[in-house]
């Protein structure tokens, strides 16, 4: 067998296995009604012949031998009638319930990664895009689409079978006669449908503009200048243009289809002729009965009902890429090392020793950390800075554990962090990174982040992030969403955001967590705002570390330590008095802000207040 086969009976292995998501009784109640409706036809074809056997003997035997044939002929009506009535809700609970938890086992695989490292890859962001399912093209199928068609596929075999032993039961040579150009039939419709799928599918980057240009006038931001600078028209045509480009081979592709139609229509009625023939010739003579004529015309019908649909088999194919990708991230995401443990990593806050780390990007060369050595005490609240690009960031990503050093170590007293695992290390941390994400959810929501509740800590936290005010102001106080795409809902300024992920990082701080990890937390403060915040952080380190980093030294002064770097490495670490006896870039970056506010630049400040 093919490795190409292999790997498309793994997928439809899989695709089975997804049913189980389903849920039980949808699932069972789903192929019970599909394969009851695969063998409606057979049964009616029964159920006929004995009508029509029934009626020519009707006056020798009476009435009742009617009946009972009757009574079948519309038990198997209505039950088709009831069956296409449920058909499609419970398809739908099946499919969208498969779908949830695959959703769900995909999260799971994204977040399996101990680092973000792989994430990082295009290539696996490319794998994540088609994972994730969301069909924005008829070609594309859902898992739960997908799965149930597989299904369908095998019970539509029964069907066949249960067909074919009815005829079989006339005239053996009636089965080979209609399956086989059954299967030919099918054979060429896929081909048909395969080539269609990829003719439309090689135009997809110009659908994708198309989608994009078209949805382009109703978005209000694009709508504002597509408005100021009157180009709806040159918006409307572009977008036609990548449409046209992407459909006319398309186009192209269905009228061949059409006129290849004819020998597929071949397939279909020559045989049937022949057997309809055959069967009247046979009636004819007073070989074969009525009823026998009307048996053998609905099974041969159901044979290519069963073979002939080829629906199925497009949805199936609409699912590959979904599960190719799904599987590859599943390999490219395992990590072995990943440990699992709910104890927390630590007792008491430990003390951080980085030991000649150093670091570069995956997939970059440049040295961003060169053999680092930094230590920082239980407690210390330690600011580090830095000019743009130094490092600062990077470092306390390898802290957080989402890279690994390249060189080096990092230990809490003493461990390596990575012997921690870092789920459970990062239990003992709360981090506000620069680019932090603003959740479209309620202001308590945003702050506990799937953490238990605790008011009192929420409120004392709020306090001390400076967030009480703003929260006083907020139209539903806690409760308010933080969207304006939610009804009810309030846009924050970024310096209100600041404020947000604060409280979220002192409230786990008040949770046990005993690192604080802040980037650049109060650039959106004005600087009043940020002192004071800085402020109650200092009383906040009493409890956990506090690793501060922030561009402005007026603010930072007061941490116990400054830590400078420069080129991969501490250039300078010190108290913000000794710094400045120093004499080194800190004191020279530190005199240049500080001219800068005594020449009045940030008037919201008084002089001599902060510096
Ligand atoms: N994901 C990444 N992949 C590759 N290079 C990166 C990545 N993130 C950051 N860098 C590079 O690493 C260097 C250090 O960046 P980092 O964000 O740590 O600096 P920083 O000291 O925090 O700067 P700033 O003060 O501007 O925030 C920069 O040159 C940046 O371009």
């Amino acid at each position: 067998m093919s490795d190409e086969r292999r790997a498309m009976l793994r997928i439809r292995r899989q695709l089975l296995g997804l049913l189980r998501d389903g849920g039980l009784p949808a699932t069972v109640l789903f192929s019970v009604i599909q394969l009851v409706q695969v063998v409606l036809p057979a049964l009616t074809a029964l159920a006929t012949a004995a009508v029509v056997n029934s009626v020519g003997t009707t006056a020798n035997a009476g009435v009742s031998r009617v009946v009972t044939p009757l009574v079948l002929l519309a038990a198997t009506l209505i039950v088709a009638q009831i069956l296409s009535a449920i058909q499609l809700p419970t398809t739908l609970v099946v499919q969208s319930r498969i779908d949830v938890a695959y959703r769900e086992r995909l999260a799971d695989l994204a977040s399996r990664s101990e680092t973000i490292t792989v994430l990082e890859q295009p290539a696996v962001q490319d794998l994540i895009a088609t994972a994730n399912a969301e069909p924005s093209t008829w070609i594309e199928k859902t898992p739960g689409q997908g799965s149930t068609a597989q299904l369908l596929l095998i019970v539509r075999y029964v069907g066949l079978v249960s067909s074919a032993l009815v005829l079989v039961r006339f005239s053996w040579w009636l089965v080979p006669l209609l399956v086989l150009p059954a299967f030919a039939f099918r054979y060429l419709a896929l081909r048909q449908w395969l080539n269609h799928f990829r003719i439309w599918a090689r135009g997809i980057g110009d659908h994708r503009r198309y989608q994009y240009w078209s949805k382009l006038a109703f978005a209000p931001a694009e709508g504002k200048e597509i408005r100021v600078f009157g180009i709806d028209d040159w918006i409307s045509s572009t977008g036609q243009n990548h449409g046209l480009t992407h459909m006319r081979p398309v186009w192209e592709d269905d009228y061949r289809a059409a006129r290849a139609k004819w020998l597929q229509s071949a397939l279909l009625f020559v045989p049937l002729v022949i057997v309809f023939l055959a069967v009247c010739i046979q009636t004819e003579h007073g070989r074969t009965s009525l009823a026998t004529e009307t048996v053998v015309l609905t099974a041969a019908w159901a044979v290519f009902q069963a073979v002939g649909y080829t629906f199925d088999s497009v949805a199936v194919q609409g699912v590959v890429p979904v599960m190719q990708a799904y599987n590859a991230l599943d390999a490219a995401l395992t990590d072995p090392r990943r440990t699992e443990s709910d104890t927390p990593a630590l007792t008491r806050t430990p003390t951080l020793a980085f030991e000649g780390v150093g670091f570069h990007y995956p997939g970059t060369e440049r040295e961003i950390l060169k053999g680092l050595d930094l230590e920082i005490r239980p407690g210390e609240l330690v600011a580090l800075v830095g000019m743009n690009g130094a490092g600062k960031s990077t470092l306390t990503k390898l802290l957080a554990g989402l890279y690994e050093p390249t060189a080096g170590t990092i230990r809490a007293d003493g461990r390596d962090i990575a012997e921690i695992g870092y789920a459970a290390w990062r239990r003992e941390l709360a981090v506000v990174f620069q680019d932090f994400v603003r959740y479209p959810l309620s202001a308590r929501e945003n702050v506990a982040l799937g953490a238990e509740i605790d008011q009192d800590a929420l409120d004392a936290a709020a306090r001390e992030a400076g967030f009480d005010e703003v929260l006083a102001r907020l139209p539903e106080g806690w409760d308010t969403p933080l969207s304006k795409e939610r009804v009810g809902g309030v846009d924050l300024s970024g310096g209100q955001w600041q404020q947000v992920v604060l409280t979220r990082a002192i409230y786990a701080i008040k949770h046990g967590a005993k690192i604080l990890v802040l980037d650049e937390p109060t650039a959106h403060l004005d600087v009043r705002t940020e002192f004071e915040v800085f402020e109650r952080l200092t009383r906040l380190a009493r409890e956990a570390t506090v690793i501060l980093i922030s561009h402005r030294l007026s603010t930072v002064r007061q941490a116990d330590r400054i830590v400078l770097l420069e080129n991969g490495r501490i250039a300078e670490s010190g108290d913000h008095d000794a710094l400045m006896e120093l004499g080194g870039d800190y004191a020279a970056m530190f005199t240049i802000q500080a001219e800068r506010f005594q020449s009045g630049y940030d008037d919201r400040v008084e002089e001599g207040e902060l510096l």
